[in-house]
């Protein structure tokens, strides 16, 4: 393995301001996240996570530094680096008027899957996340916990090497919850590494291995959950996080 395809992710120097000038600010951020793990990114609302994610998955570009994937620089490389990672956004990215069969055979095709391999994959991950007895119905009959199911689904359909995730527990019952973190720990088992974001603190200990206090486009604190609380004496994530981020309303 070389030096350069260790990481997962590198992001290198990144100033990133929206044109309104408004918002966020990168200045000069950098993060390496190693291949396999189970990294969590959290903060405050306007902290700069989905801006950060949008970075790191080349929905938005920065106005200088560069952003790697496993060692290949993005973007730039199209749809060859597209295949290593997945993206499963905050907002539900499928067709409400599709069922959830249909949504996958169209992102299996949009991921360069064939049909047979699209179909297989379909019915594994339809049965894993609960949703095969639904798969003919509409979408947007489903209740929120079934329409996070189905916005996973469709981000690990072509078996992405790094999973990015926005807020993937956002509005779900503790059933759903429940299954999408044993699932995300199952893919990582596998090889997958993860990106991710919440706000539910209690998912930084049921699955993160690496985290992240970010806040005001800056990472303000890094590690595994035990030295980060052993490094500012707190005895919870929650104690550590009012500490780092303070208690004022941020939006
Ligand atoms: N397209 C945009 N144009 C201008 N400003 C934006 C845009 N998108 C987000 N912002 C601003 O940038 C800041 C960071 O937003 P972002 O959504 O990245 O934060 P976040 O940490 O993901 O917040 P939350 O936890 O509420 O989802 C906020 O002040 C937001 O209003």
């Amino acid at each position: 393995m070389g030096v350069a395809d260790q990481y997962a992710v590198e992001v290198n120097n990144l100033n990133f301001r929206y044109q309104e000038n408004s918002g966020v600010n990168f200045n000069g951020l950098n993060l390496k996240i190693p291949k396999g793990e189970r990294f969590g990114l959290f903060g405050p609302n306007g902290a700069g996570k989905t801006t950060l994610m949008s970075l790191m998955t080349g929905l938005l570009t920065a106005q200088s530094g560069d952003v790697s994937l496993l060692g290949q620089s993005i973007p730039g490389k199209g749809k060859q680096v597209n295949k290593l990672f997945g993206f499963v956004p905050q907002d539900f990215s499928f067709y409400q008027e599709l069922t959830p069969a249909e949504n996958l055979e169209f992102f299996g095709a949009w991921s360069g899957l064939s049909k047979i391999q699209t179909r297989q994959r379909t019915d594994e991950l339809l049965q894993i996340l609960g949703l095969a007895d639904v798969r003919n119905k509409q979408v947007q009959q489903f209740s929120g916990g079934m329409k996070r199911r189905v916005n996973l689904a469709i981000g690990v359909i072509h078996q992405p090497k790094v999973l990015f995730l926005d807020e993937p527990t956002v509005g779900v019952d503790v059933q759903t919850r429940h299954a999408i973190i044993n699932y995300l720990l199952q893919l990582n088992a596998e090889g997958t590494t993860l990106v991710y974001t919440s706000h539910q603190l209690s998912e930084a200990e049921d699955l993160c291995n690496d985290i992240a206090l970010f806040d005001q486009g800056t990472i303000i604190a890094r590690g595994d959950l035990q030295s980060l609380m052993n490094d500012h004496q707190q005895e919870s994530l929650e104690g550590l996080f009012l500490n780092l981020t303070g208690k004022n309303f941020r939006d």
